[in-house]
Order: structure tokens, then sequence, then C-alpha cells
């Protein structure tokens, strides 16, 4: 049976001036998907991302949450309702400890299990006590994931997690994301087609602002069109 969607953007249209940034791109999203957003530079990730999480407001179009409309409601609104973001840029605090970091970004009273229970989803029970300035590339960017993960989300957004990160991170990043989508929902603007390949899951391929290409990765990476905008024949 089809779980009820958490998140449903309609025909959403970003426009900056004169550049449309997103142009009618939909996207319906339920618990315990996984999508990627992949494109070349430009394509209108980052903006729909930013739609997605309330940071800009759609010129058109549709944004429920739960079947309610979203578009145009604060930020805090949308993070309230279990949206939460990674971003690409470093959000971890160096000084402290990778436990404090997590408790830091407890939106709620403190609640300990929830933290041990993020540890050992990141595989990082041990450094817990461990400064956060002191940890490898790809351990920071787990424990931004995890900083996202303590404010319990419905629906967690990746901007580029695997950024930085070598083979073997890179995988175990996919295996985080598996699990993950166990308690939330998953969306990942990824650059790594290695990456998308592992993770096998719905694929969309944005090319200035548009939705060219969906389906499995397969599906996309055989798209004559979606080959053409990545060979920069279009
Ligand atoms: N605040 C803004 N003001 C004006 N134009 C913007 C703004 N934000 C994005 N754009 C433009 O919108 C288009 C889409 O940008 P966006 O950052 O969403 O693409 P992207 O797919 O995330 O690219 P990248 O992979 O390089 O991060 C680009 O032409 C960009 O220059």
């Amino acid at each position: 049976m089809e779980s009820r969607p958490i998140l449903e953007a309609i025909d959403i249209s970003v426009r900056f001036g004169g550049v449309v940034a997103v142009d009618g791109v939909s996207l319906t999203i339920a618990p315990g998907q996984i999508y990627c957003i992949v494109g070349p530079n430009g394509a209108g990730k980052s903006t729909f991302f930013n739609v997605l999480t309330g940071t800009v407001r759609p010129s058109t179009g549709r944004i429920l949450i739960d079947g309610r409309e979203f578009a145009g409601r604060p930020v805090h609104a949308f993070a309230r309702s279990g949206v939460a973001r990674k971003f690409q840029a470093p959000s971890v605090f160096p000084t402290l400890t990778v436990g404090d970091n997590l408790r830091v970004a407890q939106r709620d009273r403190q609640d300990e299990r929830a933290i041990a229970e993020i540890l050992t989803l990141l595989g990082m029970a041990e450094l817990a006590g461990i400064e956060a300035s002191t940890l490898g590339h790809g351990q920071r960017q787990w424990l931004e994931i995890g900083m996202a993960l303590a404010t319990k989300p419905r629906l967690l957004l990746l901007d580029e997690p695997t950024a930085g990160m070598g083979p073997d991170e890179t995988q175990r990043t996919v295996s985080l994301i598996r699990r993950i989508s166990e308690s939330a929902a998953v969306i990942v603007i990824e650059h790594d087609m290695e990456f998308v390949r592992s993770l096998a899951v719905h694929t969309m391929v944005l090319h200035q602002g548009r939705l060219i290409s969906q389906g499995s990765f397969e599906d996309v990476a055989e798209d004559e069109f979606v080959r053409d905008v990545y060979l920069g024949r279009r």
C-alpha cells in the first residue's frame, strides 16, 4: 500500500529577475522513499531544495506538507513539520565534542537515548567525547547529517553529502542513507555519479530549471537527452 506523501511539490517555478531557476518541477515523496536529484551546474537543484525547505518562496506552484499548503510559510514552519537539511557549507561547531554538537542540534529537551542512537547509526559511538575539530572530512560530514537527524526529521534533504569523500567513505554514506530511510524520507542532491549508481533510487535530472528525465538510475543514464546534457551537447 502506498503511504500518504509527506511532501508534495506541485508545478514549482522560481524566477530571480529574468532568470527562471526552476521551471515547473513537481515531486511527491512518502515515508521511506529516497530520491536523488542530479543535473549540471546551474540546473536549479539548490534553488529547488531551498523551496522544499522554505528558504525560497516559489514564484508559482504549491508545496503541501501532510496535505496542507506551505508555500510562503516561514522556514521554521517547515522545520517544525519535520523537514531538515544538511547544507554543503560546514555547520559543525569545531570546539565542541561530537556528542555536544548533536546535543546543540536537538530542538526539544535533551534526549540522551536519541543521541546514542544517532552516534551508533553514524558509526561514531567511540568518538562522542572528542572535539569535532579533530574529525576527518568524512566523519565531519556524517556528524552534520547526525545534527540534522537530531531534529527528528521526517524528511531529510542532503546537498552533496559525499563532496570531498573517497570511495570507501562514499559507500559508507550510501549505507547510512539507506538506514536513515527506515525512519525518514531522504532527498539527495549529488554530482558523484558512482554514488548515485550505488544508491540506486528514483533519480530526477534537472537541466536549466526543468525536469528533463526521471526514473531508475539506469533509465536516466540511458536517456539520450540526459547524455547530451552531460556531454555539453545541449
Ligand atoms: N539568489 C539568486 N539570485 C539570482 N539568481 C540566482 C539566485 N540563486 C540561483 N540563481 C540562478 O538560478 C540558476 C539555478 O541555480 P542553482 O544554484 O539552483 O543551480 P544548481 O543546480 O544548484 O547548481 P550547482 O550544481 O552549481 O550548485 C542559476 O542560473 C543561478 O545563477
